[in-house]
């Protein structure tokens, strides 16, 4: 393992996007979210990404520049067309007129187009959190997980993500994937030439396996059965139809084999307490704690609590990558 501060680690992203002629707001927002990945211990959306993003580029799936256009769409509706680019700087455009509209309205959506996605969405939420907002968000990916009942794959891993404010505390936010696991963890399993657990996806023969190769060329699997498999498909429609963008079947046909990021749409939603509770905010807000703190006394953890401790142990140690990572990483700035 090769140790990295965090400064190496943000300069280390910039250096690779800069060299591959990314605009100076792209290579920002890019590296800030493949550095909040490796700082948070989320390896696989971390710095491995960026081999991702440059592959993607280098297939033309990917425009370097793109200038999202903010849209008003309607009174609780933000549009953010982000022409090609990758989804960060879209979302950097609509955040503010989501906070505004939400906060006007008490409810209000950023629906994002056109985008190229591969990060985790707890950094968005962490945005609309801190704006005291409750907030939601989900994007589909490519085709490559069966329905709970089916071998082929058909959803994307298809990400759900929630956040809530708390006073003077991290927030409370859990974002995980409508498949067993995502699929960049078990491509991390792949190049570090591990098993991966039975449950998590089935080969071309549609049986279970344990070899990671096998399962991506395969199919995955749901969480939970057909309740995985119906929020799946919820975000397929939200995220998808209803915003007129692209299914992950759809977004799979786009990348027509070149291996690159998905190609869809996003849509954020935000909540805003004070509308909803008015002057009994902080009282309900109280409530909220009391729900936490049940789930503490019993010795379960809140989601989040993994990463927020690792954040704590990076801003402080920094962070550590598999060498042949970091050699991959050096190959892409000759
Ligand atoms: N852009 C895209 O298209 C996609 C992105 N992704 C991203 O991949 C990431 C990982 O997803 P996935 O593999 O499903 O993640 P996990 O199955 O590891 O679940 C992650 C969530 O569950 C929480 N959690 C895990 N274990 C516990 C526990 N014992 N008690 C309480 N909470 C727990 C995590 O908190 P903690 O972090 O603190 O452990 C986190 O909020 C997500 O950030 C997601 O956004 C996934 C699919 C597609
Ligand atoms: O890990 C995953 O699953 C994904 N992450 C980024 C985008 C594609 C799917």
């Amino acid at each position: 393992m090769i140790r990295l501060s965090l400064d190496e680690v943000h300069q280390l992203a910039e250096a690779i996007l800069r060299h591959h002629g990314f605009a100076e707001d792209h290579v920002q927002a890019v590296a800030d979210a493949v550095f909040a990945g490796e700082r948070d211990a989320c390896a696989s959306h971390g710095l491995w990404r960026l081999l991702g993003c440059i592959d993607t580029l280098r297939a033309g799936k990917v425009v370097p520049d793109a200038e999202p256009e903010v849209i008003d769409q309607a009174p609780a509706i933000v549009r953010v067309d982000a022409r090609g680019g990758f989804a960060q700087v879209a979302f950097q455009r609509g955040v503010p007129v989501l906070v505004e509209k939400a906060r006007q309205a008490g409810i209000a959506a950023l629906a994002i187009n056109h985008c190229v996605h591969f990060s985790a969405l707890w950094a968005e939420l962490e945005v609309l959190t801190e704006a005291g907002l409750v907030a939601l968000a989900c994007t589909p990916s490519h085709a490559w997980v069966a329905p709970a009942g089916g071998r082929k794959p058909l959803f994307g891993t298809n990400p759900i993500a929630f956040g809530w404010p708390r006073a003077g505390r991290d927030p409370f936010i859990f974002d995980f994937a409508t498949s067993a696991i995502a699929r960049g963890e078990i491509q991390l399993h792949e190049r570090a030439g591990k098993a991966i657990p039975l449950g998590w996806g089935i080969d071309v023969e549609g049986q279970p396996s344990t070899d990671a190769s096998a399962v991506l060329k395969g199919a995955m699997l749901t969480f939970g059965g057909h309740k995985g498999s119906a929020l799946s498909a919820m975000v397929e429609l939200i995220a998808g139809p209803l915003i007129g963008d692209l299914t992950s079947v759809e977004s799979q046909a786009w990348d027509a084999g070149t291996g690159s990021s998905p190609y869809h749409g996003e849509l954020i939603i935000a909540l805003d307490p004070k509308r909803f509770l008015g002057d009994a905010v902080d009282e309900h807000l109280a409530r909220a704690e009391a729900l936490f703190a049940g789930i503490e006394d019993q010795g379960a953890r809140l989601p989040s609590q993994r990463r927020y401790e690792a954040r704590a142990r990076s801003l402080k140690d920094g962070v550590e990558i598999p060498e042949k990572l970091y050699e991959d990483l050096r190959a892409l700035l000759r």
